[in-house]
């Protein structure tokens, strides 16, 4: 699998994904600075890491999303390339029209930093497939933009497609208001493209790969992804 991962000056993930990646799936990534104007052609993977992409000025993703690199990653993501945004990453691949809906301010106007209960919608899908459908993970959360919004027909047409990747649950798997850390449409903490190429989600799964740093819930995304793009 040949990953790369996307650096934006304010990223402070991509160390962690290009561990979590060479950890798991035993390969060391690109690292690929924003101002780059070549994607390379061989890609698996681009991974659009979390942080504070050009210090979330304007706001959170915006301007990562016309940066020169990502018209790369969007011509790569046509072809079919992988593509995974984690938290700031998911918001440049909302502000960059490869998912649909908006992440807005969180609903109480806090920073939320705490670990968090998902459940997986779906796990037919290169990300996923290591869970099963149903299964609640623990991952942490660290944002204040992690709203997400859809009007109501961009909802239903998530929703009647299966886009919805994970939902923010209680810990025994029940998806309710009290569940919903940040106010999201339908809880909605992750999501897929239409053709399941391209994954966005808010919680962290990279910082899950190790029980020595508070457990290994991340581990099987990376593990699906290696066995799906090897
Ligand atoms: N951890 C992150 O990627 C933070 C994302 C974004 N800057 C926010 O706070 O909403």
């Amino acid at each position: 699998m040949k990953a790369a991962v996307i650096v934006f000056p304010g990223s402070n993930c991509d160390r962690d994904v290009a561990v979590a990646l060479e950890r798991v799936a035993g390969t060391k990534p690109l690292m690929l600075w924003h101002r780059e104007t070549e994607v390379p052609s061989d890609l698996d993977l681009i991974v659009v890491p979390g942080g504070f992409s050009y210090g979330d000025y304007l706001r959170s993703g915006a301007m990562a999303a016309h940066s020169p690199v990502m018209a790369g990653v969007k011509a790569a993501a046509d072809k079919g390339v992988r593509v995974l945004g984690i938290c700031n990453g998911f918001q440049i691949l909302t502000e960059s029209h490869l998912l649909p809906g908006a992440l807005m301010r969180n609903r109480d106007l806090k920073f939320i930093c705490k670990d968090v209960h998902l459940t997986v919608e779906s796990a037919d899908s290169d990300f996923t497939r290591g869970y099963a459908d149903g299964q609640v993970v623990r991952y942490p959360v660290a944002h204040h933009d992690g709203n997400f919004f859809a009007d109501d027909e961009t909802l239903a047409a998530i929703e009647d497609a299966g886009q919805v990747a994970f939902r923010y649950c209680q810990p025994d798997g029940t998806v309710d208001a009290d569940a919903n850390i940040n106010g999201s449409r339908n809880n909605i903490a992750g999501l897929f493209n239409r053709d399941r190429t391209v994954l966005g989600l808010m919680p962290h799964p990279e910082r899950l790969i190790d029980q020595h740093l508070g457990g290994t819930d991340g581990v099987p995304m990376f593990k699906s992804l290696l066995e799906a793009l090897s």
